[in-house]
């Protein structure tokens, strides 16, 4: 029997036209459609319409509309295909790789690099591939197919502003490649147990603090004070330059609970705090916790939806934060 696909169109270049100000997402969702007569042939689309957005503009707001409208649609589909914009969309695909836990039903997220009414565009093979996938017996999850790649939700980055190879999988294969309809899958599935969980709440009250050689450590207490989580985006395996390290021991002491996680400027191979003496120790005095090989979009995406629910203590917080989640983390912290 045929699978029933919902496309959930959020904006982004595929959707996008020439505006009196340049490219703006203006076609919608029945109309993206309308693009890929050829899906019919193997599944039943539908679509829906819920912003019509650059994904410039994404927020968590956005992410949670998401949810809940896969949530409400949920019996009523096999899975679902989401067109979203590509600059955002590695935070989008982490953020609901949390927010959509154990999904039985595929979630794939889509774009393009050339909006869908151009001769030459990358849009209708992106959807076509999507729907693809989305209607295949043995997907599942939340994922990101472009560019003929299938990539875990939380293992996604753009890594090219214009080309149509504009995704990559960073420190974890590809889930799947797929070419002229054919999936071929390089992680094999194993299907969930549990019933799907959706969550709501994010909080996005967190901080990014990206160093460079000779910052002034002015403003961080201000941070301290503000923000509800610091991610410090460090050099190398990470560490805090001296001038910056005796700052944050003071600000440890006057707020100890207060979340602070060292994620690595370098795009492959992740973070180890404990290997250099810049790291070390203050790792252990001011309790850093680490990306390890996580991306920094899934770093984000985690501390915001761990932070989202109830108040927890800071070593629960850990626990969490260290918990495997759709392929995000295999390093093995021994927490
Ligand atoms: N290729 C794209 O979709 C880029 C666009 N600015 C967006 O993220 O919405």
């Amino acid at each position: 029997m045929k699978k029933n696909i919902l496309l959930i169109a959020t904006g982004g270049t595929i959707a996008s036209q020439k505006s009196e100000h340049g490219l703006a997402p203006l076609i919608q969702a029945k109309e993206i459609l309308s693009y890929i007569p050829d899906v019919s042939g193997f599944c039943n689309p539908d679509a829906i319409q819920l912003c019509n957005i650059d994904s410039t503009n994404m927020e968590p707001c956005h992410w949670k509309n998401m949810v809940k409208a896969i949530r409400d649609n949920y019996d009523k589909y096999d899975g679902f295909v989401l067109a979203h914009g590509t600059d955002t969309m590695a935070y989008t695909a982490a953020a609901l790789s949390y927010m959509i836990q154990k999904s039985r039903k595929p979630i794939v997220i889509t774009g393009a690099q050339k909006s869908i009414d151009l001769e030459i565009t990358d849009a209708k093979t992106n959807l076509l591939d999507s729907f693809c996938y989305a209607a295949d017996e043995n997907s599942q999850g939340v994922q990101i197919v472009f560019g003929g790649k299938v990539i875990a939700g939380t293992r996604a980055k753009k890594i090219r502003s214009k080309s149509y190879n504009a995704f990559d999988s960073i420190d974890f294969p590809f889930l799947a490649m797929i070419q002229d309809g054919r999936i071929m899958r390089y992680i094999p599935t194993v299907p969930f147990e549990e019933e799907v969980t959706f969550y709501e709440e994010m909080n996005d009250n967190i901080f990014l603090l990206k160093l460079i050689p000779g910052i002034s450590p002015k403003g961080l207490r201000f941070l301290f004070e503000q923000y509800d989580a610091i991610i410090v985006e460090s050099f190398g395996v990470g560490g805090i330059p001296a001038s910056v390290a005796d700052i944050f021991y003071g600000l440890h002491e006057t707020y100890p609970d207060k979340i602070i996680i060292m994620a690595t400027q370098v795009a492959h191979e992740g973070s180890d705090m404990t290997v250099y003496e810049v790291g070390n120790k203050i790792k252990k005095e001011c309790k850093f916790l680490e990306s390890y090989d996580m991306t920094l979009e899934a770093v984000i995406a985690k501390t915001m939806w761990m932070l989202g629910g109830k108040m927890l203590k800071k070593w629960e917080l850990e626990q969490i934060f260290y918990k495997k989640i759709n392929y995000d983390l295999i390093f093995d912290p021994h927490v």
